[in-house]
């Protein structure tokens, strides 16, 4: 079994749709670090699991420099993304997404 582990920085902006009186809800930005997480037990023909620039150009020709409530249909909260990385990128299971220091998130596939 191969693990490729492609960690990346996002700069975006986004405002978050809450049922609750929020400051998140007032638009603002963050540097997202996003790492993401691909397995398999094959390699391509190119001896790779997916190539580390692939997972980069998927995810940053997105997101980067965006603002996410124009990207995505969803509430852009940190758990959504990391739901819609690991979807978008081939042999994904495991996606982490860190909004600050204190602030992280992980998605993996059941
Ligand atoms: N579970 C989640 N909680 C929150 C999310 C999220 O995506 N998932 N997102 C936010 C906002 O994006 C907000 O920008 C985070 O603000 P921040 O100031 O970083 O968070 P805190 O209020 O916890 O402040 P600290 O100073 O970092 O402690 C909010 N919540
Ligand atoms: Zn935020």
């Amino acid at each position: 079994m191969y693990t490729v582990i492609k960690r990346m920085e996002i700069s975006a902006s986004h405002s978050l749709s809450l049922s609750y009186p929020s400051k998140c809800e007032n638009l603002h930005g963050h540097n997202w670090i996003i790492t993401v997480y691909c397995r398999s037990k094959e390699l391509d023909e190119c001896g790779m699991v997916v190539d580390f620039s692939k997972i980069k150009k998927i995810v940053k020709e997105q997101m980067d420099h965006r603002h996410l409530n124009e990207v995505f249909s969803f509430n852009p909260t940190a758990e959504n993304i990391a739901r819609w990385v690991c979807e978008q990128v081939p042999h994904c299971f495991k996606v982490e997404v860190r909004e600050s220091e204190g602030n992280t998130v992980i998605y993996e596939k059941d």
